[in-house]
């Protein structure tokens, strides 16, 4: 459970975001807390004149953006975004991230894809040297679950099938997630190929070069990752 203290850095990192919208831009809108924070922001400068469309990465931020009175893009119908702002439940200073904490990640990733500059807004609580410690989320659909399991299994994996209120979870496309401990990751990119190669896994929460700029906030300080 998040304290005061990172819903502080949340909104600091979210409203640091915010100023790299442009008027007219298509914007790609996270999930999560964070991402959150940001599209209310958005809001009030919308009713400041600024004029944006979003791309929602969710059904809940799809709502929030409905109840903030935001124009919305279908994500399957969209050849492009402009800017996406999302959050993070890892990342590396090499920009790798592990996301899907909500279990949006699949629709987080192809927002991200299509996105021309992607910015990430987290708390100082999500840096770390090696991603690993949060389990990768890993959206599998039902009909490949046993498939699957032996599959990450032989990668060393330990999936654990996503519970949430006592019920199993089930995200947006109807699947399940398995949050699955890898230990520290060494070769991130190496597992991410690996687990693409796998039929029945939709998403998994790596993502490898789908990041432009981290904007971390610790304490009322912006550290900002930019990629070269
Ligand atoms: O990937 C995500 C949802 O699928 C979120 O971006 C991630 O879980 C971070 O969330 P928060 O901003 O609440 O810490």
């Amino acid at each position: 459970m998040a304290n005061d203290n990172q819903n502080l850095e949340k909104l600091t990192a979210a409203k640091a975001a915010i100023a790299f919208v442009k008027h007219n831009d298509v914007v790609g809108l996270g999930t999560g807390s964070t991402a959150t924070l940001a599209i209310k922001e958005l809001a009030k400068l919308m009713e400041n004149s600024l004029k944006i469309t979003g791309v929602p990465s969710s059904e809940a931020t799809k709502e929030l953006a409905i109840s903030l009175g935001i124009p919305l893009l279908e994500l399957g119908k969209v050849n492009a975004i402009d800017i996406s702002i999302d959050g993070a439940d890892e990342f590396t200073e090499q920009f790798n991230l592990i996301k899907g904490g909500g279990g949006a990640l699949f629709r987080e990733k192809i927002v991200a894809s299509l996105s021309k500059k992607r910015i990430v807004v987290t708390d100082g609580s999500k840096l770390v040297e090696k991603l690993g410690a949060f389990k990768v989320p890993i959206e599998v659909n039902p009909n490949a679950e046993n498939y699957v399991i032996l599959k990450i299994e032989e990668l060393k994996g330990k999936p654990v099938k996503r519970v949430k209120n006592d019920e199993v979870f089930i995200t947006d496309n109807q699947n399940y997630i398995f949050d699955t401990d890898f230990g520290l990751i060494n070769d991130p990119e190496k597992l991410a190929n690996e687990l693409n190669q796998i039929d029945g896994i939709l998403a998994h929460g790596i993502f490898v070069n789908l990041t432009d700029i981290i904007l971390m906030a610790k304490g009322n300080q912006i550290t900002s990752y930019h990629k070269v």
